[in-house]
């Protein structure tokens, strides 16, 4: 079949729930956060502090795109989908799945984060102008779009997997 990308915003559990999914369906598993880190040798606080996150985004699409398109649950970040590029990419190679929470939920998820640059300092108008802005670009990019407030990481992966056998692509949230 082909690849599931999992977008959404920081903390809507795209990581946490693409492993449980891709557990349970029998497919890889991969993140591009982690692949980034693992190319970059460094974490992503670090390549935003020394790299700057122009050359975080180019490492990002660019592992998007060698990462296979067939047979895979792949979490992306939740930037991925400012590209048009990335969105017309995922759109075209595999099945999007947007992973939605709202902004109150996620930033009770991530207070205690240190590892997203982007929600250091704690500037919740930032945050929520953030996620204002990306908010219709995660959904005009989704085949599928999952609630996650108030479910457990499992229960989601198992809604997902009932959703894609039954082909019930669609949803709107
Ligand atoms: N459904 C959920 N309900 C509550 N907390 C969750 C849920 N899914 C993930 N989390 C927690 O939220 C945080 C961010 O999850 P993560 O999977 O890293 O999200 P993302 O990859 O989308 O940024 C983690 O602490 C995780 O345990
Ligand atoms: O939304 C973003 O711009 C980012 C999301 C992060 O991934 P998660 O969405 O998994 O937190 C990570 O890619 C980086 O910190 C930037
Ligand atoms: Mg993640």
């Amino acid at each position: 079949m082909k690849s599931i990308y999992m977008t959404g915003f920081m903390g809507a559990g795209k990581s946490t729930v693409s492993r449980l999914l891709a557990e349970e369906m029998g497919l890889a598993h991969h993140d591009t956060d982690e692949e980034i880190v693992n190319a970059a040798g460094k974490s992503i606080n670090r390549i935003f502090e020394e790299d700057g996150e122009i050359v975080f985004r180019k490492l990002e699409s660019e592992i998007l795109h060698v990462l296979p398109k067939e047979n895979a649950v792949i979490a992306t970040g939740g930037g991925i989908i400012v590209s048009e590029e990335n969105r017309i990419f995922m759109r075209r190679n595999g099945i999007v799945i947007f992973l939605y929470a709202s902004i109150e939920e996620i930033l009770e998820r991530l207070k205690e984060d240190t590892t997203r640059p982007l929600l250091q300092g704690d500037n919740k108008e930032k945050a929520a102008s953030l996620y204002e802005m990306r908010l219709p670009l995660y959904r005009e990019t989704a085949d599928i779009c999952a609630e996650t407030g108030g479910k457990q990481a499992e229960e989601i992966a198992s809604d997902i997997k009932h959703c894609l056998k039954g082909a019930g692509l669609g949803h709107t949230c």
